[in-house]
């Protein structure tokens, strides 16, 4: 139905704010971090992040990302504290990335990008009942940002590297049990917040922003992998490779980013 969104000439960033106005908003996603205008904040405290192996469900190729999708019908994986009045359930996550090592993340800091950029997407189920209606509240989503810079080989993503060949084409999917995230964490959580919105249609303003300072390190033939994936359907006519599925900085406006220590 529709001409769907893409990160093509015609239905990429640039054209999202004809179907979806809010794309002009006042609180969007991603921005440029730069640290030494972000607020120290002490009041901040560290997050927590709760993650039970035994939640994730399945790994999938929406036609945008490849999505691992968790079990989020209970409080065994969750993320805390920070910034947050609650704990946020872990919905599933997925990746942003490029067609070569210096550009693919969506957040940048002092103009900087990285590879790549791990999102891992969280609810606020104590407010909301359903993932949707949190979707398209102002505190009802809370997005770990993690980035991903070219160096060594991951010791963990070859698990997800080695899934991404059945997942290859949209709309295809597979079981994905027993992945605990917490294997994608840098060894520290000094993070920057602010609120944003999500980086891809319909672009609730409906994140809280959690970005780590210290990226991860996966290789090049690791984020290769990703590049093997279609945005299109396997009976599409048209080879469409997954590569710069990422949306460009937005404007700042009114908004602080705080720091914590
Ligand atoms: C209602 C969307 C379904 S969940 C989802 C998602 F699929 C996604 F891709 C992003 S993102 O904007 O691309 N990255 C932050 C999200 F924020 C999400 F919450
Ligand atoms: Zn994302």
């Amino acid at each position: 139905t529709g001409h769907h969104w893409g990160y093509g000439k015609e239905d990429g960033p640039s054209a999202w704010h004809r179907q979806y106005p809010v794309a002009k908003g006042n609180r969007q996603s991603p921005i440029d971090i730069i640290p030494d205008e972000a607020r120290r904040d002490s009041s901040l405290g560290p997050i927590f992040l709760k993650y039970d192996r035994c939640t994730s469900l399945n790994i999938s190729n929406n036609g945008h990302s490849v999505v691992v999708e968790f079990n989020d019908s209970d409080d065994r994986s969750v993320i805390q504290g920070g910034p947050l009045d609650n704990p946020y359930r872990l919905k599933q996550f997925h990746f942003h990335w490029g067609e070569k090592g210096c550009e693919g993340s969506e957040h940048t800091v002092a103009g900087i990008g990285y590879a790549s950029e791990l999102h891992l997407v969280h609810w606020n189920a104590v407010k909301y009942k359903t993932f949707e209606e949190a979707a398209t509240a102002p505190d009802g989503l809370a997005v770990l940002g993690i980035f991903l810079e070219l160096g060594d080989d991951h010791r963990w993503l070859h698990m997800i590297t080695d899934a991404l060949y059945m997942v290859k084409f949209k709309g295809s999917s597979t079981d994905f049990k027993g992945f605990n995230p917490k294997c994608l964490l840098p060894s520290n959580l000094h993070y920057w917040t602010y609120l944003g919105s999500l980086t891809t249609p319909p672009l609730h303003e409906s994140v809280i922003w959690i970005v780590l300072k210290e990226s991860i390190v996966v290789s090049d033939k690791q984020l290769g992998m990703f590049r093997l994936l279609q945005f299109s359907g396997e009976e599409d006519g048209q080879r469409m490779r997954m590569e710069n599925n990422f949306r460009p900085p937005q404007p700042l406006k009114e908004r602080l980013v705080r720091s914590s220590n």
